[in-house]
C-alpha cells in the first residue's frame, strides 16, 4: 500500500512539454551548429563538404543507369553504340568508388568530430558545474537539469550528425526530385501524399516519449539511486546486515515496472500506426509504379525511364521518410538541448569575480560577526539567528553546541559557500562579499567533518589542499608526517602512490581514522592564513588524538583557526570559545571563564567529564 502511496506522488508532479516547447527548442540549433563548427572549423568544413559532393551521387547513378538501360536496349535492335556504352558503365564504375570513399570519409570526420565535440561540450559541463553555488546543488530542480544535461553528451553527438546528415539529404532529395520533375512532375505529389502521414505519426509518438522521459528524471534518479544502493561497496555492508535487499529491490521493481508500462503503452501504439502509415507509403509506390509502367507501355517513357523513375522515386520515398523522421527525433535532440542551453545559463550568485578587493595578505583585526542570520533555502526555521561575535587575527576559536545547532553553517558562511540571509560578516572592517571569493577561497582551508574520500592516489589525496602542489613531494610527505598520515602511507603496498579506495583497480581502503589522518594532512598542505577544522579528531584512537594535539599548536601557529568538537579535550585547546544554541550565540570566552561562569559551557564539560570517572 505504501508503495503505491509513494508512487501516486510521484506521478503528480509530471509536465509533458507542450508542442509550442518543443518546435521552439529548434532555436538551439544555430547555436549548436556554431559549438560543432568552434570545436574544430577544418574538420566541420571537410565534412560539409564530403556531404555536400556525396548528395550528387545517388541521382548521377540512377541517370547512368537508365543511360545504360536504354544503351543496351538500343543496341539488341543494332542502334547504340558499344564504346558509349561502356563510357557510361566505366562512369558509373567511377561514381560508385568515389561514392564508397567519401562515405567512408564523412564517417570518419563525424565520428572524430563526435569525439571533439563530445569532450569538448562535457568540459565545458564541468567548468560551468565547478562555479556554480553549494545550494544550487542542493535544489532538486537543479539537480534534475544537470542531470539531463549530462546524460545528453551521446544524445548530442548523434544529433550532430543527424543535423549534417539532414543537410546532405536535403541536396540529395532536392536533386532527386528534380529528375522526377523533368520526366513526370505528378509523381511528386504521389510522392508526398505517401510519406506525410507517416512522418506526423512519427512526430507525434516522438513528442510522446519524451514528455515521458522528461517527466520521469525525478525517478530515473531514483532508479539508478536504487540500482547503486543495492549494490555498491559503500553499501554492501548494511544493506546484508539490516536485511535491505529485497525492500530495495521492491522498490525499484515497481518504479521500473511503472516506466515499462508508461513506454510500453507509446511503444505499442507507435508499432501499429507505423504498421498502417508504411502501408499507405507502400500503396502510394505501388500506384507510382502502375503510372509509369502505363506510360512505359503506351511508348511516353523509355525502358531506360522506367528503371530511372521507378528507382528514384522508391529512393526518394526512403530518403523523404528518414528525413522526416530524423526530422521529428531531432526536434526530440533539439529539446534536450533546450536542458544543456539552460543549464549553461543559470548563474552563481556568489560571483567568483576578479572585481572583489584582494584578500588581506596578513588579516589585521579579524572576522566580526554582526547580527548574522542565515536560513537555508526551502526550511523554514533559520540555521543561524542574530549571531553576533569576533574571531580575532590569530585567535583559535572552539565552536561548541548540540547537533544541529549550526556549527557548520558558520563555517560555510565564513568561507561564502552561503552569504547571510540577514546580518553581515566583516573582515577587516569590510563585508566579506566585497572580497574577491577566489582569493578568499585561497586563503581558507576548510577540513569538514563529512571530508571527501577521493579515489585518487595517496600522494593526491593529500595534495587535495593545494593540488596545485601535487607534485611537491617533499611537502605532502611533511604534511603527512605531521597529521601521521605517513605510518599510514607507509604500510601501503605501493606507499604514496597507492590508489586508495576500493573503486579502481588495485585500490586498498582505509579504516575510518586512517582517513581522517589523511584529511588532516591536507589542511597541513593548505597552509592558509584561516584553517576550520570540523571535527578533526573524532575518528582518531586516543594515542592518535593525544599525538594530533600536540602538533594542533604547530598546525595553527600564526593563523586564525576555527575548530569544531563535541570533545572538551579538543575544545581546551582553543583561547575561546563560543557556545552555540539553536542558531544563537550563548556564551563565549576562555575555558576557565566558562567553567567559572558555571553556565552552559560548564554543564557539557562536567556532562562529558562524569562520563569518564
Ligand atoms: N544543506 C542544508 N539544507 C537544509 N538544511 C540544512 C542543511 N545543512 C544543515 N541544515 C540544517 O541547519 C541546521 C544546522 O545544521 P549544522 O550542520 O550547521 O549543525 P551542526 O551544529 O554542525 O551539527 P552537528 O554537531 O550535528 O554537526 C540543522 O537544523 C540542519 O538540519
Amino acid at each position: 500500500m505504501h508503495i503505491v502511496h509513494w508512487l501516486k506522488n510521484r506521478l503528480k508532479a509530471h509536465n509533458p512539454a507542450s508542442y509550442f516547447e518543443k518546435y521552439r527548442a529548434f532555436k538551439n540549433l544555430p547555436p549548436f551548429l556554431v559549438m560543432i563548427w568552434r570545436t574544430h572549423p577544418w574538420m566541420a568544413a571537410a565534412n560539409v563538404g564530403l556531404r555536400g559532393i556525396k548528395s550528387v551521387i545517388p541521382v548521377s547513378q540512377l541517370y547512368l543507369g537508365k543511360l545504360i538501360v536504354d544503351e543496351v536496349l538500343a543496341l539488341t535492335q543494332s542502334e547504340g553504340d558499344l564504346n558509349r556504352l561502356y563510357l557510361w558503365v566505366g562512369l558509373e564504375l567511377g561514381i560508385t568508388i568515389i561514392s564508397d570513399l567519401l562515405a567512408r570519409l564523412i564517417t570518419l570526420t563525424d565520428s572524430l568530430l563526435g569525439d571533439l565535440f563530445a569532450n569538448k561540450t562535457s568540459v565545458q559541463l564541468m567548468e560551468h558545474a565547478g562555479q556554480l553555488d553549494l545550494d544550487q546543488f542542493e535544489d532538486s530542480a537543479f539537480y534534475d537539469k544537470l542531470e539531463r544535461a549530462r546524460r545528453q553528451t551521446i544524445g548530442r553527438t548523434m544529433l550532430m550528425s543527424q543535423v549534417l546528415s539532414q543537410l546532405q539529404d536535403i541536396f540529395t532529395i532536392l536533386f532527386l526530385a528534380a529528375g522526377l520533375v523533368v520526366f513526370s512532375p505528378w509523381l511528386i505529389l504521389l510522392l508526398l501524399i505517401a510519406v506525410i502521414p507517416a512522418f506526423l505519426g512519427e512526430t507525434h509518438f516522438n513528442e510522446k516519449s519524451y514528455s515521458l522521459v522528461r517527466s520521469w528524471t525525478p525517478e530515473r534518479r531514483e532508479l539508478d539511486y536504487l540500482r547503486y544502493t543495492g549494490a555498491s561497496d559503500e553499501t554492501a555492508k548494511e544493506i546484508k546486515i539490516f536485511g535491505l535487499s529485497n525492500f530495495l529491490i521492491e522498490r525499484f521493481r515497481v518504479l521500473s515496472d511503472k516506466f515499462y508500462n508508461a513506454n510500453k503503452a507509446i511503444a505499442t501504439k507507435r508499432a501499429w500506426w507505423g504498421i498502417v502509415l508504411a502501408a499507405l507509403g507502400t500503396l502510394g509506390y505501388y500506384s507510382a509504379y502502375v503510372f509509369i509502367i502505363q506510360q512505359t507501355i503506351s511508348g511516353s517513357l523509355t525502358l531506360g525511364e522506367l528503371i530511372f523513375l521507378s528507382t528514384s522515386f522508391a529512393r526518394l520515398r526512403g530518403l523523404l521518410e528518414t528525413f522526416l523522421s530524423r526530422f521529428s527525433s531531432m526536434t526530440e535532440g533539439a529539446l534536450y538541448l533546450q536542458d544543456f542551453f539552460e543549464f549553461f545559463q543559470l548563474q552563481p550568485r556568489i560571483q567568483a569575480s576578479v572585481q572583489g578587493i584582494p584578500f588581506p595578505r596578513s588579516i589585521k583585526e579579524g572576522f566580526v560577526f554582526e547580527n548574522v542570520s542565515f536560513k537555508y533555502d526551502k526550511v523554514p526555521n533559520y540555521a543561524l539567528r542574530h549571531l553576533s561575535f569576533t574571531l580575532k587575527a590569530g585567535e583559535k576559536l572552539a565552536l561548541v553546541g548540540e547537533n544541529g545547532a549550526g556549527k557548520t553553517t558558520l563555517v560555510k558562511l565564513l568561507a561564502r559557500l552561503y552569504d547571510p540571509t540577514e546580518g553581515r560578516i566583516l573582515l577587516d572592517g569590510r563585508d566579506l562579499r566585497e572580497y574577491n571569493v577566489e582569493d578568499l577561497r585561497r586563503e581558507i582551508g576548510v577540513i569538514f567533518q563529512d571530508f571527501v574520500k577521493f579515489q585518487l592516489i595517496a600522494s593526491e589525496n593529500i595534495a587535495v589542499g593545494r593540488i596545485e602542489e601535487k607534485t611537491q613531494m617533499q611537502k605532502i610527505q611533511h604534511s603527512a608526517q605531521l597529521s601521521l598520515a605517513d605510518q599510514v602511507i607507509e604500510k601501503l603496498p605501493q606507499k604514496y602512490e597507492q590508489m586508495i579506495g576500493k573503486r579502481f583497480a588495485d585500490g586498498v581502503d582505509l579504516s575510518g581514522g586512517q582517513w581522517q589522518k589523511i584529511a588532516l594532512g591536507r589542511a597541513y598542505m593548505r597552509d592558509s592564513q584561516i584553517l576550520i577544522l570540523d571535527e578533526p579528531t573524532a575518528a582518531l584512537d586516543a594515542r592518535a588524538e593525544f599525538e594530533v594535539f600536540q602538533r594542533f599548536a604547530d598546525l595553527t601557529k600564526g593563523k586564525t583557526a576555527v575548530l569544531i568538537s563535541h570533545r572538551f579535550s579538543t575544545v581546551r585547546m582553543a583561547d575561546r570559545i563560543l557556545v552555540i544554541e539553536n542558531g544563537a550565540a550563548l556564551e563565549i570566552g576562555s575555558h576557565e571563564e566558562l567553567l567559572a561562569k558555571d553556565g552552559r559551557y560548564a554543564e557539557l564539560f562536567h556532562l562529558q567529564a562524569a562520563g569518564y570517572r
